[in-house]
């Protein structure tokens, strides 16, 4: 992934020396062009630093030694948010993730945290979903039944599956007309600042290349800003067809939990969590693009932070 190591700044420089040698060759469509050019670099890199700025004191990154310290830690975490949340507002908004994500859960299932959380008052909705039958093997909700969801009392009508007798566009449309009924009736929260469902908490794990939910490098639905919902029908990681919740409904969520162990995703860390002042990337992973308007707590193994020491 060298390309990443392109700063806006150095093709910034690029194109003014460009531009200057246009001018004394008195071209004017190579003028015209590089300037525009110029201006649009520009524009960007201040985006950027922009994004930065905003993003500062809400990210808290939590590093463990181990995968098992990082389920006990991931554990308390929400069993304390659920206590939060079900006393401010009488339920607790989930949102899971597939992967391995569900494993890191376990320690939900045991004492105090069985017994002690009220689980009848979870909703659970799925973050990104493979457009295959629910019983089917690849199927988050599936993997998210048998590992979690069939051991806590979780009532099965607080459980949001996506329809897995529709297309892919169908799916993610029901899927987003559901989330939407569910905020007219009061059942989830409108987030404060824009038009988005406000989740209590959504649990997000992160692939070696740095996707997010079904949000890959080099797909243009990372870039969706209206959409609650979206598909995709050609994902780098199979199964190809997928649902996904968009960044702008990912963001407008309460509280984020980046759960990432193990050593393939130590390069897509290192640069997640690059200083902001390096945030010079022309194109930053689907991971950077996660700044909820709430918090960001990363959970980490040592795998994981392999590559990044601050
Ligand atoms: O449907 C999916 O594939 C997941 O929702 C996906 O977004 C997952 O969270 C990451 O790929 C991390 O997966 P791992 O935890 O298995 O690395």
């Amino acid at each position: 992934m060298s390309f990443l190591n392109f700063s806006s700044g150095d093709i910034y420089k690029s194109g003014v020396a460009f531009w200057v040698n246009a001018l004394s060759s008195s071209n004017v469509a190579v003028i015209v062009v590089t300037f525009a050019l110029a201006i649009m670099i520009t524009v960007r890199s201040i985006t950027s630093l922009q994004k930065w700025k905003s993003e500062k004191g809400k990210v808290n990154v939590l590093k463990f030694h181990s995968e098992e310290d990082v389920a006990v830690s991931l554990a308390k975490y929400i069993a304390d948010l659920s206590a939060k949340f079900i006393k401010e507002n009488g339920c607790f908004s989930v949102v899971l993730s597939g992967g391995t994500l569900i494993d890191t859960l376990r320690k939900l299932l045991e004492p105090p945290y069985i017994h002690s959380i009220d689980w009848s008052k979870w909703l659970i909705f799925f973050l990104d979903e493979r457009v295959v039958p629910l019983s089917h093997p690849d199927s988050n909700y599936k993997l998210a039944l048998d590992g979690f969801l069939s051991k806590v009392p979780i009532p099965k009508s607080s459980i949001h599956a996506i329809n897995d007798k529709l297309s892919p566009e169908d799916a993610a449309h029901d899927y987003e007309s559901r989330l939407k009924q569910l905020v007219e009736k009061g059942t989830l929260r409108k987030s404060g600042s824009s038009k988005f469902a406000n989740f209590d908490l959504m649990l997000l794990g992160m692939g070696p290349d740095g996707h997010v939910a079904s949000l890959f490098c080099w797909h243009f639905e990372r870039f969706e800003k209206t959409r609650w919902v979206t598909f995709i029908k050609d994902s780098p990681k199979p199964p190809s067809q997928r649902i996904t919740f968009t960044f702008p409904l990912i963001n407008a969520a309460s509280e984020i939990a980046m759960v990432v162990t193990g050593e393939d995703a130590a390069d897509a860390v290192k640069i997640a969590l690059r200083k902001p002042s390096s945030s010079s990337c022309c194109f930053p992973l689907p991971v950077e693009k996660v700044s909820p308007i709430g918090n960001l707590t990363w959970f980490l193994d040592s795998h994981a932070t392999s590559g990044y020491h601050r």
